[in-house]
């Protein structure tokens, strides 16, 4: 069994608590963090945040294999790079939950069949909407991509920025890091990963 799959079923078999279950765990946050939760302010706290949660990881409940399915025939023999370049992801590291803000830049090389752009897109918040390490969020977005396109080469470059290094611990603002995964004629042949590289560093346009 792939890994793409793998992660579907051993989530589905996993028990879930419920809301009331999430709640009281952040009401003891709250204690534990030294207020008092009956406080006006923070009444409605416990069930903000598990509001919150169902935003921040609604990536557990899509499936990104179903994502990927709407792929085009009709592509007029196009057969270069396609490209997806400053998306941003918002993520939560799965060490300290706090935030990861960054960038991806998706690309592969099609074989046959296209698939709608978006989707790359969409496919990108699936993996971010999850507790996440940067490699680990990089690597599965490849390998979604290799698995349903199947196509003659995928590249992930993600530039992220987390919180758990700039606002607590050792602190260093403004620190970048960097991750990649190359597959096929990415990873085969430089001028490919060149020209991804290329396409990266270019100039971000300005949205419309
Ligand atoms: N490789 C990798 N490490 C990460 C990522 N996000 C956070 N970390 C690191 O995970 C590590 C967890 O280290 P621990 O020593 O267990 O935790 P800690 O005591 O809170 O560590 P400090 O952050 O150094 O204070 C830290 O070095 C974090 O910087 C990520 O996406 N990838
Ligand atoms: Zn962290």
């Amino acid at each position: 069994m792939d890994a793409v799959v793998e992660d579907l079923v051993k989530r589905q078999l996993r028990p879930r608590p419920s809301r009331e279950d999430a709640e009281a765990a952040v009401r003891t946050l709250i204690e534990w963090a030294g207020d008092d939760p009956d406080r006006e302010g923070l009444v409605g706290t416990p069930a903000r945040v598990a509001r919150a949660y169902e935003e921040f990881f609604a990536g557990y409940a899509e499936d990104p294999v179903e994502i990927l399915r709407t792929t085009f025939e009709e592509t007029a023999g196009y057969d270069e790079i396609v490209m997806l370049r400053d998306i941003r992801l918002e993520s939560h590291c799965e060490h300290h939950i706090v935030p990861i803000i960054g960038r991806a830049h998706i690309a592969y090389y099609p074989s046959q069949r296209v698939v709608g752009i978006s989707k790359l897109a969409r496919l990108a918040e699936i993996y971010a909407k999850r507790l996440q390490i940067q490699e680990v969020l990089t690597a599965q977005i490849a390998d979604a991509m290799e698995t349903v396109l199947k196509p003659k080469g995928v590249a992930i470059l993600i530039e992220a920025s987390h919180q758990c290094m700039t606002t607590r611990g050792i602190k260093k603002p403004g620190v970048v890091t960097i991750t990649s995964r190359m597959t096929g004629c990415f990873r085969r042949e430089p001028e490919t990963r060149a020209e991804f590289y290329r396409l990266v560093a270019g100039r971000p346009l300005d949205p419309v």
